[in-house]
């Protein structure tokens, strides 16, 4: 399979997240723990965005304002122009599609019944008309038809990530979350994983913000890279341009045995 490459979209498309001054604090008095504090980050419409940092660096959270899931203690987070609290609710899984880390499909529904979940919901579309919307995407992600009809415990490992992926894109969302795409994966079906989403980003003009601590996905996919410490984005910039710069959390995480294995896989790409 011809090994793509995301093309490093122009410093001044629009941005598509926009994250001005934000400061997260949970707890109060003497409980309370900053997670973030004067934290800056811009999202430009075609980006694959890494977004790195030790355990606890608040990745996670950092998602869960974009998907306006929670609402920073100060400052702004945007998407495409409007605040993203304003996200909630209806109309949410058009604007944001959101890969959780394992699949997190629905047990007890079918394969195609939980990649057509938000069009279900909307209930305004015939039963005929969301079960083709939602074999289209079956197909889109590798998927056959047989697999529609099976249960989310009789599929492997990446057959779930590929379905959740169907999910996340039901609604034809420009923006993309994934939170680790490729964790549990075999070093196989996550080369797999890549290439697929290499494919949907150039053919569906989508932006992407990932959190990975996967480097071999980090240097497949990324068009820019945001390291998260000392509670905002330290360095930013394309994989090499980070890894030139001097912290202990880049050091270990670009430099250590693993980076060095990534960086050559993706020198002999
Ligand atoms: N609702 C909450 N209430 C209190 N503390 C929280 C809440 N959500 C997250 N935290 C804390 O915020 C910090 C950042 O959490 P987050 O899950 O974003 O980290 P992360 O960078 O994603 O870490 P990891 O790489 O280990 O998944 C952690 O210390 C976590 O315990």
């Amino acid at each position: 399979m011809a090994q793509l490459s995301a093309p490093v979209p122009s410093a001044d498309a629009p941005p598509v997240v926009e994250i001005r001054d934000l400061a997260t604090v949970f707890g109060k008095g003497s409980d309370a723990f900053t997670v973030h504090e004067h934290l800056d980050l811009t999202v430009r419409r075609g980006e694959i965005l890494s977004l790195v940092g030790g355990s606890g660096t608040g990745k996670t959270v950092l998602l869960r304002h974009i998907l306006g899931l929670t609402t920073p203690t100060r400052g702004s987070v945007t998407v495409l122009g409007r605040p993203a609290t304003e996200l909630g609710g209806e109309g949410a899984s058009s604007r944001v599609g959101m890969l959780f880390q394992h699949g997190a499909l629905f047990s007890a529904f079918s394969v195609l019944e939980n990649i057509a979940f938000a069009l279900r919901e909307l209930g305004t579309l015939p039963d005929g008309v969301i079960t083709d919307a939602a074999l289209v995407k079956l197909r889109m992600v590798g998927l056959k038809a047989e697999h529609g009809t099976r249960m989310p415990s009789d599929l492997s490992g990446g057959m779930i990530k590929r379905a959740a992926l169907a999910r996340a894109l039901i609604m034809d969302p420009p923006l993309l979350l994934l939170d680790e795409p490729t964790a549990g994966l075999d070093p196989n079906s996550s080369d797999e994983f890549c290439q697929l989403l290499l494919e949907l980003h150039a053919a569906l003009g989508l932006t992407v913000i990932m959190v990975t601590h996967d480097l071999d996905s980090l240097f497949a996919l990324s068009t820019r890279v945001a390291v998260l410490a000392e509670r905002r984005v330290i360095v930013e910039g394309t994989p090499d341009e980070v890894m030139q710069f001097q912290h202990p959390f880049i050091e270990q995480f670009f430099l250590g045995e693993r980076g060095r294995r990534a960086r050559e896989s993706e020198e002999k790409a």
